[in-house]
């Protein structure tokens, strides 16, 4: 059997030190996302629904559920991506599509920052608009996280899933708007494509003081399929801290 290899976030076309690609990540941080994803399996009980979302935090997760489906734990997954749908098929754990199921109990995905009112910001992986679909279909939602992405304020670029077709008139749109914008590109050169094969657009704002406003005017543009402004969607995070973690029940 082929061994599935750890995603590699993709790496930017701007140098940004904001940008946490995985090679980026420290050693510390690295710990941190391992102990997350392994200690957020306690949270999935014989019987459950779980959307499984994906990134390198939930890599630790999803190889940590297959040990445990192994040893007999019985639950049905609904994947937020092809990668993840993959890894956890590997390991033998039930998938099943988010239309062959009829609820979802709980949802756990990484995120890419917090802030002080629990709204979140994904995508950094190019996955949000399948883990924001899986995620407002489910029960209950969880975040799994290192320290580093709780911020008083969200300052990490904001992706959005844009259509191809006038993706250049988009972002010149955008940027008139003053939301600097970025089409995403690959190392290569080429446009990074999303599991629905979009294109990705990131607006690196400093500070995103009030996100709802964002979100409301990015809701009304053409070409955007969904952004990656998650807001008022998370029940609990567990924050990984040196000495343990810390678990926020958010609303
Ligand atoms: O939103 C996501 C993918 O679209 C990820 O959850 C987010 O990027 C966090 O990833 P990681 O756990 O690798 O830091």
């Amino acid at each position: 059997m082929t061994k599935l290899k750890k995603p590699r976030k993709i790496k930017y076309n701007l140098k940004n030190e904001r940008l946490r690609g995985q090679s980026m990540d420290s050693e510390i941080v690295k710990q941190q996302k391992a102990q997350v994803g392994r200690e957020a399996v306690n949270y999935i009980h014989d019987g459950m629904v779980i959307g499984i979302g994906s990134g390198s935090t939930m890599w630790y997760l999803v190889e940590e559920l297959g040990k445990r489906v192994k040893a007999g734990l019985n639950i049905i997954g609904v994947p937020t991506s092809n990668f993840t749908k993959k890894h956890a098929e590997k390991l033998g754990i039930p998938i099943k599509d988010i239309d062959d199921v009829d609820h979802i109990d709980l949802t756990i995905d990484g995120a890419d920052q917090i802030d002080a009112n629990y709204q979140g910001i994904k995508g950094g992986g190019a996955s949000h608009l399948m883990e924001k679909i899986v995620a407002t279909n489910s029960t209950k939602n969880m975040w799994i996280v290192d320290e580093t992405k709780m911020v008083p304020t969200l300052n990490y670029p904001v992706p959005l899933e844009v259509i191809p077709y006038g993706s250049k008139q988009l972002e010149k749109k955008l940027k008139k708007m003053g939301l600097n914008p970025r089409l995403r590109y690959k190392d290569n050169g080429e446009f990074v494509r999303t599991d629905s094969n979009n294109y990705i657009i990131d607006l690196y704002l400093p500070h995103i003081n009030n996100p709802t406003k964002l979100a409301e005017q990015l809701d009304t543009m053409v070409g955007i399929v969904e952004h990656g402004l998650f807001l008022d969607i998370v029940n609990t995070i567990i924050v990984q801290h040196p000495d343990g973690p810390q678990i926020i029940e958010a609303r």
